[in-house]
């Protein structure tokens, strides 16, 4: 099996300058599949749940491993902000990063698969995952290299293509019917404004999944056997003014553009909420790209996802953000962000004011969750004093260093 991988691309694109951040509290034996693409780059593994656990790393991959006791000497009191037994943990490894750009991917996330497509003729070879008993899924492989193929019968490599994403102009302003028009084969369509062809600088790279789709609770409990068999050959721009329902599980950005807006707030032990971690970073993330005239991407790269979690210990995970959402999107459309927040920590903190006075007659969750908005951005510019918040001029390009 190992002689007939992928070779490890020769020179690896932004290999000195791509974190890729792994929450996790399994094993890793995923990375197998994915080292042709990875083992270039560093890791840094959050480990969450009990730090007595040892965490295995299989050999060959260069990573920073941290527990939760490696968080709380690192953060002293701050810690309180990053949570505790949820994958929210994770962007404890984009506040320790020194990149420029960021990968994260769960633990239960392999290299996607297209299914059968008669005008593509692609072949499904599909990664049996067979239970062990214990809640950990063994993987075995079928006899068949587990790989993904675009229509030219290439290998799909998912860091790649994020790359690609966040290498390439976002066009935010205004929507190009082909999608993604900076892409081979395509371009703006007839009618779109040449002075807006340069697009603006893309901030995140937002990946899809096939096999288990990133439902909530309620749909999983009704559609328990629903998979996301759909490969749709795009990238689109996320317009200005949009929210999206951001997941974690697949996600590029430039840390260095929007890493202090990427705080996956307070979630999980001791929290009355769960699994909107990756959703308040999207919300927050977004509203502050539109106002620094930055771009998200969502679509390609496809990975596969072979874990369903458990649909009753997500409802109740769930049950209060599907409730205070519908107070929540209301707050994040009306935000205006004043014109004196030239750079993402200043939004953030406004954010933060925002959110206490707007969100905290919903539930004093708020109040401490605009509290610990705070202590991130306090985090996040003791960790990173070199990168001190670069006001960003009106075009949304980053301001020259
Ligand atoms: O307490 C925990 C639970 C999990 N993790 C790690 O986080 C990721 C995602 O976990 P899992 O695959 O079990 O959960 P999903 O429901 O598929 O995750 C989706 O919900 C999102 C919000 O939580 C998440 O980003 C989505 O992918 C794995 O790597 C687990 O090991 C954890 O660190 N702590
Ligand atoms: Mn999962």
């Amino acid at each position: 099996m190992a002689g007939d991988r992928p070779a490890i691309p020769l020179s690896p694109p932004l290999k000195d300058e791509l974190d890729i951040v792994i929450p996790t509290i399994r094993n890793l034996d995923f990375l197998e599949m994915w080292r042709p693409f990875f083992q270039p780059y560093h890791l840094i593994i959050v480990q969450d749940g009990d730090p007595t656990k040892t965490i295995s790393v299989p050999e060959g991959f260069d990573y920073e491993l941290y527990n939760r006791n490696d968080i709380n000497r690192i953060l002293g009191p701050k810690a309180s902000c990053i949570s505790f037994k949820d994958s929210a943990c994770r962007c404890f490894g984009f506040l320790v990063s020194k990149k420029k750009y960021v990968y994260t991917i769960d633990d239960d996330c392999f290299v996607s698969a297209r299914s059968i497509d008669p005008s593509i003729g692609l072949c499904f070879n599909s990664v049996s995952c067979v239970r062990s008993g214990s809640d950990e899924f063994q993987m075995c492989w079928n006899s068949e290299r587990m790989v993904a193929k675009d229509p030219e019968g290439k290998e799909i490599n998912a860091l790649a293509q994020h790359i690609k994403n966040l290498l390439t102009p976002a066009t935010p302003g205004f929507f190009n019917t082909l999608y993604d028009p900076y892409r081979e084969g395509a371009d703006f369509v007839r009618g779109y404004p040449f002075s807006m062809r340069n697009g603006v600088s893309t901030a995140i790279s937002h990946g899809l999944w096939l096999n288990i789709p990133d439902y909530d609770a309620p749909t999983q409990l009704v559609k328990p056997l629903e998979r996301n068999t759909r490969y749709v050959d795009a990238v689109l721009t996320i317009p200005k003014g949009t929210l999206y329902p951001m997941c974690g599980m697949n996600l590029g950005f430039d840390r260095e553009l929007i890493g202090p807006a990427m705080y996956f707030g307070l979630m999980g032990d001791g929290q009355p909420i769960g699994r909107y971690d990756d959703m308040w970073a999207g919300w927050c993330s977004k509203v502050i790209c539109d106002h620094l005239g930055w771009g998200v991407k969502t679509g390609l790269p496809y990975i596969w996802h072979s874990k369903a979690s458990n649909p009753f210990v997500n409802l109740k995970k769930e049950y209060k953000g599907i409730f205070w959402q519908e107070d929540i999107i209301p707050f994040f459309q009306n935000v205006v962000l004043p014109k004196e927040c030239t750079t993402v920590q200043k939004c953030y903190i406004e954010l933060s004011k925002l959110v206490k006075e707007k969100l905290g007659h919903v539930d004093p969750y708020f109040q401490k969750l605009s509290e610990s908005m705070v202590t991130w951005i306090e985090a996040w510019d003791e960790l990173n004093p070199s990168e001190q918040a670069k006001p960003v001029p009106e075009n949304g390009k980053p301001a020259k260093a």
